[in-house]
């Protein structure tokens, strides 16, 4: 194999805040994060507003000044240059965009959540197959060393079986005056609301903890929705899953937060339970530690290997949000001809993205036809 780093040309599409929050870890050094087997180039990002607000972005950012800046999507994706397209709108526009960049030939990573339901996702998938393209949701989380610390602890049985995961990812409160109803976080025709948007974590740690690509098993759930009266959005969202018998219980809020105040520690928000003991995991989105407690042998039989401990993790090496190790995912992947990844893989969101579809439509929360709908292309 060579020994110099594999590049990946990236164009970013959208100049929103976590475009920016991403292309800035894009242009860290990897081996600030002992990465060495590949490397990011900004080569370009399109605003859908003006070429003069791509430009202004990727000035702010020091990207490279050969970066090229579109005022369209199009000519972004269009762009010979740029091998993979991150797509960072709206979730009500992630099926247009993605489709968009597939279409034109382009790898992509698209934000959370993929699409705004399965049937979109699918459609994606037939697209990236057809044209041998990688493809990938954005479930920065999952890419954290932590996190796959935490999967290989779990996957090699030292918690013992799994039998109950607790996950809550809530965050804001004063939804009114923070949003008001035309923000992405709360208007139908953006797809918002707390499930799509914060409750996906909470759901991720318990597809990290129960959920297994080589015996996949899709979980039945109940849940309880919330709505916020003037748009129809939820507001507060819990779920109840049920994978063969290990349950699991997600919740999610835009009226109470998992750390309500900056000043003093949260609490651990994820909490894994084994036979032989438990995981628990400080913070859902960007995680910093977990904690191990081992069940006392005398009540559980088999003791644990692990002792009480508390380990902690730089969450952003280099100086970097952590955005950084599922770009280093999606190299190695385009690098090695992979269409999906293993540690993101298509089934896997396309079940959680069910989970979230069916505690939609039970909760009543519905989008514009536009939004939930296939057809494509659309003026949205
Ligand atoms: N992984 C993470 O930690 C986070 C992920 N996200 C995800 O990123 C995505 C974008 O969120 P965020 O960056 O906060 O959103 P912003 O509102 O800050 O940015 C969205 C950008 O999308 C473009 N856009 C295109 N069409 C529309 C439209 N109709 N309305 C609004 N914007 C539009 C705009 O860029 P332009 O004008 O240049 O075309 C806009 O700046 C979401 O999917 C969200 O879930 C968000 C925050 C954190
Ligand atoms: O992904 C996210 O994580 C952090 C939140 O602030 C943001 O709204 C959400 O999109």
């Amino acid at each position: 194999m060579s020994s110099e780093p594999f590049t990946l040309r990236w164009g970013i599409l959208a100049t929103g805040g976590i475009a920016k929050t991403f292309t800035k870890d894009l242009l860290i050094d990897p081996s600030t994060r002992a990465v060495h087997d590949v490397r990011h180039e900004v080569v370009a990002a399109g605003s859908s507003s003006a070429a003069s607000r791509a430009q202004d972005f990727l000035t702010s950012l020091n990207a490279p000044s050969s970066a090229k800046a579109y005022g369209s999507y199009k000519e972004l994706v269009e762009d010979d240059n740029v091998d993979i397209i991150y797509v960072a709108t709206p979730h009500s526009h992630h099926y247009q965009h993605a489709r968009l960049a597939l279409e034109a030939g382009k790898h992509v990573l698209i934000e959370k959540p993929v699409t705004v339901n399965v049937a979109q996702f699918k459609i994606l998938q037939d697209i990236a197959r057809e044209k041998k393209r990688f493809m990938m949701e954005a479930v920065w989380t999952r890419f954290f060393p932590l996190s796959r610390e935490v999967v290989q602890f779990i996957r090699d049985g030292k918690l013992g079986e799994i039998k109950r995961v607790w996950a809550d990812f809530s965050f804001w409160n004063d939804v009114e005056k923070e949003f008001g109803t035309s923000h992405r976080m709360t208007s139908p025709s953006l797809a918002g609301g707390a499930l799509l948007d914060l409750g996906i974590y909470s759901l991720t740690w318990v597809f990290m903890a129960l959920y297994n690509p080589l015996s996949p098993i899709t979980p039945s759930a109940v849940s309880l929705v919330t709505k916020f009266p003037p748009t129809g959005v939820d507001e507060q969202t819990s779920v109840l899953l049920d994978f063969s018998g290990a349950h699991a219980i997600a919740t999610t809020s835009i009226r109470v937060a998992s750390t309500p105040n900056a000043a003093h520690n949260a609490q651990d928000d994820i909490r894994i339970q084994g036979t032989l003991g438990d995981l628990t995991v400080n913070y859902a989105p960007r995680p910093k530690s977990y904690t191990l407690t081992p069940a006392s042998s005398a009540s559980r039989g088999t003791p644990a290997e692990f002792g009480y401990e508390t380990k902690t993790f730089d969450d952003g090496p280099g100086g970097g949000h952590g955005m950084f190790w599922e770009a280093d995912e999606c190299a190695r992947c385009v690098r090695d001809g992979e269409m999906e990844s293993g540690v993101c893989g298509w089934r896997e969101s396309e079940v959680c993205l069910g989970v979230m579809d069916g505690v939609r439509v039970g909760g009543g929360v519905g989008y514009p036809e536009g939004v939930e709908g296939v057809e494509y292309p659309l003026d949205l």
